[in-house]
């Protein structure tokens, strides 16, 4: 959808902003430049609404050559938020989001309800913000009411310079998360300009890592951090990249282990039985309907006698104990796919040895635990590494490195 093919911009006095630049932004795709300041970022993402002229090279648009679309006619398509947004400090938060309309000539009706539509899409209540002024709103908002306006036209294609840049941080991953739910029904092709590395991690569908004028590496998130290209990428990811890392690894069927399953009503022999002959330490617990209730610990069944729950005294002498008189309940479980992160965060949270991790339908598939956690994010590491998937890379490999 976007392609830069060999692009250099020199300015006049001599510094080369971008050199060679080769890169290409597929359709619905949120692409993140992060560098240190003064690496062209900015400059890059300019030369795309052609605020800036390129020196050589070329830029595409959908298979067309920018230099020959008339700027204002191609910045129509191009959505553009900045960090000092750039509202319109005399005009309305609703005359604001309609700009690029009144510009492109729609009737006052058209124009209000497309701008109320929008602030009400990026969370703005427009019956009650939407006849303030600029100066009546938090920071937060206003970067709101710029994307709102960027969106107007529906372009496909948004670029983004620093927009969540001037707010706070609580704020910031506020916008972050509102923007990718957004972005996640609105499929816009997305240039976003940052130069913090957890937000490039957290928005984008793949990073291209600025060095000077030059890209350092051009990857999805995981693999930038898990495999950084070159030690600039690596000192620029941080040192705790593999923490990092885990908060873009999601967690896979073949990272969990397959305890005993066992159910409520299950008589306790069975039970005992069965984690004997698997040698396990606990078995899962789940219900009737097969959802997870909790887990059995081998020791509360080793003998007849042993500790039993409340609810096992109370009740009638003559029925044969079950599963559910010992089970514990587990409220630690998450959906496959979730984030390393927020498994390792839940297991701190419950202080859990393990957690539960259900499918789509809340069927329990298997369990994470610190060891099996620990062995997925090796995984993922080597998989990158090696281009293969991650359930195609041997344990020993991760054992042996
Ligand atoms: N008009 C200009 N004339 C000369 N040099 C310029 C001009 N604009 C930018 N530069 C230089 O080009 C380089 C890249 O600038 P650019 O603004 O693209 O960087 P950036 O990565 O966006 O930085 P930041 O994160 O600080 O905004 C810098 O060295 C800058 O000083």
């Amino acid at each position: 959808m976007i392609r830069f093919e060999n692009v250099t911009k020199r300015y006049p006095d001599g510094t080369t902003a971008v050199h060679e630049l080769s890169l290409e932004v597929a359709r619905g795709e949120l692409v993140t430049l992060v560098g240190p300041s003064g690496c062209g970022k900015t400059t890059t993402m300019k030369m795309v609404n052609r605020l800036i002229e390129p020196t050589s090279g070329r830029i595409l648009l959908d298979g067309e050559d920018i230099s020959a679309v008339d700027p204002v006619e191609l910045r129509r398509r191009i959505g553009y938020v900045i960090q000092q947004v750039g509202l319109f400090p005399h005009k309305t938060v609703l005359d604001n989001t309609a700009t690029v309309p009144y510009l492109l000539g729609w009737s006052k009706a058209e124009r209000r309800e497309r701008a109320a539509e929008l602030l009400d899409l990026v969370g703005l209540d427009p019956s009650r913000y939407g006849d303030r002024y600029p100066d009546q709103l938090s920071g937060g908002q206003r970067q709101r009411v710029g994307v709102a306006r960027a969106l107007a036209a529906d372009p496909p294609v948004l670029l983004m310079d620093e927009p969540f840049g001037a707010v706070d941080p609580v704020v910031r991953e506020h916008l972050q998360n509102e923007f990718l739910k957004l972005q996640s029904t609105l499929h816009k092709t997305v240039l976003f300009v940052t130069h913090d590395i957890e937000e490039a991690v957290r928005l984008g569908d793949r990073i291209a890592v600025y060095g000077e004028g030059r890209i350092e590496q051009f990857d999805p998130p995981a693999k930038v951090l898990g495999a950084p290209a070159t030690p600039y990428v690596a000192d620029f990811v941080g040192a705790d990249r593999g923490l990092k890392r885990l908060s873009v690894t999601p967690i896979e069927r073949g990272d969990l282990e397959e305890p005993p399953v066992v159910h409520l009503d299950d008589p306790i022999d069975k039970a005992r039985a069965r984690m004997r002959g698997e040698g396990a330490r606990w078995a899962v617990v789940l219900d009737d309907a097969d959802e997870l209730h909790g887990w059995l610990a081998a020791e509360a069944v080793d003998s007849p006698a042993g500790p039993a729950s409340p609810a096992a005294k109370s009740q009638d002498k003559t029925s044969p104990p079950t599963v559910a008189d010992h089970a514990r309940r587990m409220e630690a479980w998450l959906p496959l796919g979730s984030p390393l992160k927020q498994a390792f965060s839940s297991m701190l949270q419950h202080d859990a040895g393990w957690i539960a991790v259900l499918d789509d339908a809340d069927r329990f598939v298997g369990v994470l635990t610190p060891g099996r956690l620990h062995e997925a994010l090796r995984r993922s590491i080597d998989a990158d590494e090696r281009d293969v998937r991650r359930d195609e890379v041997e344990l020993e490999t991760v054992a042996d490195a």
